[in-house]
């Protein structure tokens, strides 16, 4: 598995997020572009060729797998690559989650195109994309790891494109799981309810 420390103080982690922030954000545009554009043939084959050769530039040079969760000497986690929530990952819608004093975890995000299953709708597997990754980091507990053991949504009601919240909180703990709750919600209220049992693997218990 791949978790890393990178020998790099916080100046260069914010150097790093100043080049790569935008990189991501463009490419996320792109995305969304793709999807929608209606220019003509010349144009798209054009762009096609464009976006071929920028992608053999960023290949010249670059790592042999996934970029991992890297921490620096401070401890503090990049999980650039991250689904959900990674810096350098275009995919990504991407989700900031913020962390009540109580330990509620909360996030507010926009689900464009991109995401889209039903016309018009978050497809389910990206609710239960955003889903288990707030879950999961509210399941967290300082470094220890903590897998999905099992995640159950009940799916209420559609979940429209665009503006949507999700939160999480921690229900209990019982020996290496945690379970925790939480739910995705637009303007009208709850869409998808979830819970979630994380697990401190064997691997990583004392
Ligand atoms: C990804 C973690 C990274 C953490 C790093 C820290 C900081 C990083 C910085 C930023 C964080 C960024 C992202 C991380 C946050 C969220 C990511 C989303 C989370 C995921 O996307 S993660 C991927 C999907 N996830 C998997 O890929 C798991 C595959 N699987 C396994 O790795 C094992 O299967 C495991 C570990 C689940 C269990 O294995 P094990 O050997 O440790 O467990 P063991 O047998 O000892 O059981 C102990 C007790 O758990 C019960 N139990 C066992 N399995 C259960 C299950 N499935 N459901 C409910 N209960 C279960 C038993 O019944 C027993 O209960 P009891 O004690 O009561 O008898």
């Amino acid at each position: 598995m791949r978790f890393t420390v990178e020998d790099i103080d916080t100046s260069e982690v914010a150097r790093r997020k100043a080049l790569y922030g935008p990189l991501t954000e463009v490419v996320r545009e792109l995305i969304d572009a793709t999807i929608r554009t209606e220019v003509d043939d010349d144009t798209i084959r054009e762009v096609h060729a464009q976006v071929r050769a920028a992608t053999d530039r960023l290949r010249a040079r670059q790592s042999d797998g996934p970029f991992g969760v890297r921490f620096t000497n401070d401890g503090d986690g990049m999980a650039w690559g991250n689904a959900v929530i990674g810096l350098r990952n275009a995919i990504a819608p991407p989700l900031t989650i913020a962390r009540d004093p109580d330990g509620t975890h909360r996030s507010q995000f926009v689900l464009g195109a991109a995401y889209e299953g039903p016309p018009g709708l978050v497809h389910g597997g990206i609710c239960a994309l955003v889903l288990d990754q707030i879950l999961g980091m509210t399941a967290l507990a300082g470094d220890k790891p903590s897998f999905t053991g099992t995640l159950t949504l009940r799916f209420r009601r559609s979940t429209p494109l665009g503006p949507l919240r999700a939160q999480a909180r921690v229900d209990r703990v019982e020996g290496v799981k945690t379970f925790v709750v939480g739910s995705l919600s637009d303007a009208d209220g709850v869409t998808v309810e979830a819970e979630g049992v994380f697990i401190l693997p064997a691997w990583a218990r004392e």
